[in-house]
């Protein structure tokens, strides 16, 4: 089963393979020379030679022991060196592919079955490369040669091995398309339990606070049943060719020997040559054995090497945003990128409008309708913004636009005068700080998670931006100031600390533009409009003011705002200010209407 396509998956390993195969070869030859040597000691004691002609075979057969040890050493290093490098290769090639797709052509597939590609997949693909390929080049140079040997020793003899060695590998071959077809299905039924497991165990609080806790365990259960099931199916095909492949490799020696006995007893074999003739056809079938041991390996990898090969097809591959090998060999992901960037990296931004949209149309691969059609609108730098509409309006993705993941299929997107096109995701990233509705943070102290993005920041640079973002009360020396502990993911900090956190986080980022969606959600009203009111006086460290853009489902805070854009249908279906738009009385007024008690609040 070598299947060129998947070669390419081996990278700058593919040297390193040949090291193995070559200490594989090396390893038979030296096999084969004790086995020589063995046969000559045999028949030289039955013929009653004297023990001191027959000292090159006890030199031979000594010598043999002590290289074996030798080289099999060297063969393990580097196969542990083999896998070592294409581990950490595909790790961050498969990284970087998510890393090109993006979110929006990620959001089709499940974050734990891309888990399990980025680990048991890779991990299948190691004793691929490593053991089963190196030992089926072994096998069938070491093969070959001895059965011309024997061929050339006695024909008939060599024939009979030639023809049990060659179905060894080739009678299995009949259920390779059935294998290739569970091992997939295998595959497809691990990788869903694994995804399950994993948002299971981060939707716990969810499904406990709806009790929902053993509907899921259920699920769960038929989740193992259905890999049980096909983990078994899996195996009883595989019995049934071990069962066959160790039938051929324990009766070939056996038929080779009562072939050579057979040709022995009518005179066309020399009795001595016998001894030779058992133990070369021995030494053909040791490599079969060998690569029997590694069949599993063989079919795991190559399920494994599709799926990872079909999603570096899917991608195409850009050198922004790349994850270095050793970020993916340490097993640090992409969020140390974005400590690289140093407080006031980038420029104040002039009079061009932050974000200008022209005829920009957006729809999600398989969806049949636009997400975001005909979408003009223009915002003045240095403006505080609202985004509002109905559910399923396109805000969202004209925040996924904005941060360049959603592109225009028609239209054009400016971000302070540069195209997103031309931006890509290394362009956009620095114009634009995302704060969003449930934001990451990294288990740590404050500081820490302040300092990812600002890694120069001073002690007052992140006081100051916990301030502006109205998270002073996180300075508290009693709780441990800037050096408190916040848990994994923030767990130590209620809702809105967090959110707002997050703000201050995005604000020492300093781009000329900071997007809160949903950001503030779990902030009370009167508290969400001071923060807007707070950042509107902020200034970047250039002294340049900021173009802050809120997407909000509650209104009460963003009657202040500059402008609010009203989304209809992924286009603006109204644009003013909040008052204005209220006496037009048309989506916004009933989007008012809806939340009136709130507004008034
Ligand atoms: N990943 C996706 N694949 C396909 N369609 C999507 C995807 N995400 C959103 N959509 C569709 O795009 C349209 C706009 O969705 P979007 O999330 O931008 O709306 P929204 O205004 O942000 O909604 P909400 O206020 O509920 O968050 C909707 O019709 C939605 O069903």
């Amino acid at each position: 089963m070598i299947h060129l396509r998947l070669l390419r998956l081996a990278g700058t390993a593919a040297p390193l393979l040949s090291t193995v195969v070559l200490a594989g070869i090396a390893l038979s030859a030296v096999a084969v020379a004790q086995a020589v040597a063995t046969a000559e000691l045999f028949a030289g004691i039955v013929s009653g030679t004297r023990l001191q002609n027959l000292l090159l075979p006890t030199i031979v057969f000594a010598a043999a022991l002590l290289v074996r040890p030798a080289i099999s050493m060297l063969r393990e290093l580097t196969v542990h060196a083999v896998a070592g490098r294409i581990k950490e290769e595909l790790r961050t090639r498969i990284l970087n592919a998510e890393i090109d797709a993006g979110p929006i052509a990620t959001s089709s597939s499940r974050s734990g079955e891309r888990q399990s590609l980025v680990v048991d997949a890779v991990e299948n693909l190691e004793p691929y490369f490593g053991r089963y390929l190196p030992q089926l080049v072994v096998t069938f140079v070491t093969g070959a040669s001895l059965i011309v040997v024997l061929a050339t020793i006695d024909p008939i003899v060599g024939l009979v091995v030639g023809g049990v060695a060659l179905a060894v590998p080739f009678v299995p071959r009949l259920w390779d398309a059935a294998l290739a077809g569970r091992g997939e299905q295998h595959w497809a039924a691990y990788s869903s339990l694994h995804a399950d497991v994993v948002d299971s165990i981060r939707g716990m609080p969810t499904l406990k606070a709806l009790g929902a806790v053993q509907r899921r365990r259920d699920e769960l259960a038929q989740s193992g049943n259905n890999l049980l099931k096909v983990t078994l199916a899996q195996l009883k095909l595989s019995l049934v060719e071990s069962g066959l492949t160790s039938f051929f490799l324990i009766a070939g020696p056996a038929i080779a020997l009562i072939v050579g006995t057979l040709r022995v007893t009518s005179g066309d074999l020399d009795p001595a040559t016998l001894f030779l003739v058992t133990m070369l056809s021995f030494e053909v079938f040791r490599p079969f054995r060998e690569l029997a041991m590694h069949w599993h390996a063989g079919y795991a990898g190559v399920s494994a090497g599709n799926r990872i090969l079909s999603l570096l097809n899917s991608t195409a591959t850009k050198d922004s945003l790349r994850v270095s090998r050793s970020v993916a060999g340490s097993g640090v992901t992409g969020n140390s990128a974005i400590a690289g960037s140093t407080r006031a990296a980038y420029p104040s931004t002039g009079s061009t409008a932050a974000v200008s949209a022209e005829g920009f149309n957006f729809r999600y691969p398989g969806a049949d309708r636009d997400a975001l059609h005909d979408l003009t609108l223009t915002i003045p730098t240095a403006t505080t913004v609202a985004i509002v509409g109905e559910s399923g309006s396109g805000k969202s993705t004209f925040a996924s636009a904005l941060l360049g993941f959603a592109l225009p299929s028609a239209g054009e997107l400016t971000l302070c005068g540069t195209s997103t096109k031309e931006l890509g995701n290394e362009g956009c990233s620095p114009l634009v700080s995302l704060v969003a509705q449930d934001p990451v943070l990294f288990t740590g102290t404050i500081r820490h998670n302040l300092l990812l993005v600002a890694p120069e920041a001073s002690d007052s640079d992140l006081a100051r931006a916990l301030f502006d973002a109205g998270a002073e009360e996180l300075l508290d020396p009693t709780r441990g100031g800037l050096d408190a502990p916040i848990g994994d993911n923030g767990g130590l900090l209620s809702g809105g600390q967090r959110q707002r956190l997050a703000i201050a986080r995005a604000l020492l980022r300093d781009s000329p533009i900071l997007l809160l969606d949903e950001a503030s959600s779990a902030i009370d009203a009167r508290r969400e409009n001071a923060i807007l009111e707070r950042l509107r006086e902020t200034r970047r460290a250039d002294g340049s003011a900021r173009t802050t853009i809120v997407i909000a489902h509650r209104l009460a805070p963003i009657r202040t705002a500059d402008i609010v854009f009203v989304f209809d249908n992924g286009c603006v279906a109204e644009s003013g200010s909040y008052n204005d738009l209220l006496a037009q009385n048309g989506v916004l007024a009933r989007l008012h209407a809806a939340q009136a008690p709130g507004v008034m609040a």
